[in-house]
């Protein structure tokens, strides 16, 4: 598929091999032209700024920061922020093409966005990452705001970060608590957004399990990634009687020794103390590729994009993988767990409990109201309860992965917009 402006000689990264392969799969089923997918496909708007900062050494250097909106047809453009030195325009398509689907997926009013600065935050103290958020909305303010674009944490990001997004943003156009999500409570949060998405992958992955006739209460459980996502994953499947036996940072990963399994809250306070799950006593080191190989019933990759490739997807010994991450299974490792037989739930929904209690965040704040906790986690459990029963039941009526379905799903409404808004014809009614 072409897109205008960009070199066909340009490379296109793995994580845009993986979304054009998705895409490629679901318009094909629904049968979609070239044009209505080329339309789907290209990103809205991508903005690249310098973003110079002056260190606390009084040197001055000059950050890389992006935003890319995917979409807004089916309302605001809507996605995280990200600190990282992976972070490039082509993983900001990508990440930035997957909010659109997730957000028609679970049936919330916004489109699909992305950015980041490449950085390395670990370098940088709290002040200089102070400068460098305020740096870098004073560079993309124009384009973000309440009913445009409105961004939220991603790896590395917080809700200090937010805090100041907010700051920044208000001081150019006047207090607008609804352009950002994930913000202290203190400031329009909504209670239970920081927890969510890690609830969120829990409530998923117990309503699939109960599907199967199964349940989280003695299922074992191995997670790569224990930040955000992947620490409140563990609580909430901890807390439902499942049994986290195994955990990897980008320093390495542990396993439970014995019979019994890691505590999270120790663990929770062990890298709080420490900056790293490695070293948590009473457990054994093990390195990230044994986490991904390690016999369990479930397996939530939930650090970074391409942890399951080809050469690790046929090692994995989980029955059901839930994707905490955003595009964690490449396309080749997706077609390798499918004919192995085994489970993914895919990250449009897995980990779709972040953005939805987002979208609750958002609608707070326009109402200038209060949601208590017990508010947000029943809304959350039924948005996202819902979605999954949506692609479970395409994804058996029509014998394809959950992948396939929800993708389906989610470009079909996306689609609908667009017509709706006349920028596409009618997708087929054969289709419905
Ligand atoms: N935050 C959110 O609400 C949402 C996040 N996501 C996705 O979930 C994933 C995690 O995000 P989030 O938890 O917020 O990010 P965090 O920055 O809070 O945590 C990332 C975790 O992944 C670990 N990690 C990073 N690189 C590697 C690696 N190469 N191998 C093993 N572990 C690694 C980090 O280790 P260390 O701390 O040692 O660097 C950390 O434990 C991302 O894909 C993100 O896009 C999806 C939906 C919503
Ligand atoms: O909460 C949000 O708006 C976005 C969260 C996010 O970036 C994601 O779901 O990948």
């Amino acid at each position: 598929m072409a897109l205008e402006g960009r070199a066909d000689s340009e490379r296109r990264t793995e994580v845009e091999l993986t979304a054009d392969h998705n895409f490629t799969l679901a318009a094909g089923r629904l049968g979609l032209s070239a044009d209505q997918q080329l339309l789907l496909r290209t990103p809205f708007r991508e903005v690249k700024v310098a973003v110079p900062v002056q260190m606390d050494d009084g040197t001055l250097r000059v950050f890389a920061g992006y935003r890319v909106q995917h979409s807004g047809a089916r309302g605001p453009a809507k996605g995280g922020i990200r600190f990282h030195t992976d972070v490039s325009i082509g993983e900001m398509h990508a990440l930035a093409e997957i909010m659109t689907w997730k957000t028609a997926l679970v049936d919330v009013p916004f489109g699909g966005a992305k950015g980041g600065i490449a950085c390395d935050p670990s370098k940088l103290s709290l002040a200089e990452q102070e400068r460098l958020t305020r740096r870098y909305v004073s560079r993309i303010h124009r384009f973000i705001g309440p009913f445009r674009d409105i961004p939220a944490p991603d790896v590395n990001t917080n809700e200090q970060v937010m805090a100041w997004i907010l700051d920044e943003y208000s001081s150019r156009h006047g207090y607008s608590p609804a352009c950002v999500t994930s913000k202290p409570v203190e400031l329009g949060g909504i209670r239970g957004r920081s927890t969510a998405t890690g609830t969120g992958i829990g409530m998923v992955l117990a309503e699939h399990l109960k599907a199967r006739g199964r349940s989280i209460r003695g299922a074992r459980v191995a997670i790569q990634g224990f930040g955000n996502v992947g620490a409140n994953a563990a609580a909430f499947i901890e807390q439902h009687g499942g049994e986290i036996i195994a955990v990897a940072d980008v320093n390495g990963g542990i396993l439970s020794s014995g019979s019994r399994p890691l505590r999270v809250p120790d663990l929770i306070e062990h890298v709080r103390l420490t900056g790293s799950v490695v070293g948590f006593p009473g457990a054994m080191s093990i390195d990230n590729d044994e986490l991904l190989a390690l016999p369990c019933d479930v397996l939530i990759p939930a650090a970074l994009e391409n942890a399951l490739t080809e050469s690790s997807a046929g090692e994995v010994r989980a029955s059901v993988i839930v994707e905490g991450a955003n595009l964690p299974t490449t396309a080749g490792a997706d077609r390798i767990l499918r004919s192995r037989g085994i489970d993914v739930i895919p990250d449009l929904l897995a980990n779709a409990g972040g953005v939805v209690a987002s979208y609750f965040e958002w609608t707070q704040n326009l109402q200038q109201t209060q949601w208590p906790r017990q508010k947000v986690n029943r809304k959350l459990q039924s948005y996202l309860v819902r979605a999954y029963r949506s692609v479970r039941k395409i994804a058996e009526a029509r014998d394809m992965s959950f992948r396939e379905a929800a993708w389906l799903i989610a470009i079909e409404r996306v689609a609908r917009a667009e017509s709706l808004r006349g920028a596409l014809s009618t997708v087929k009614e054969r289709n419905r």
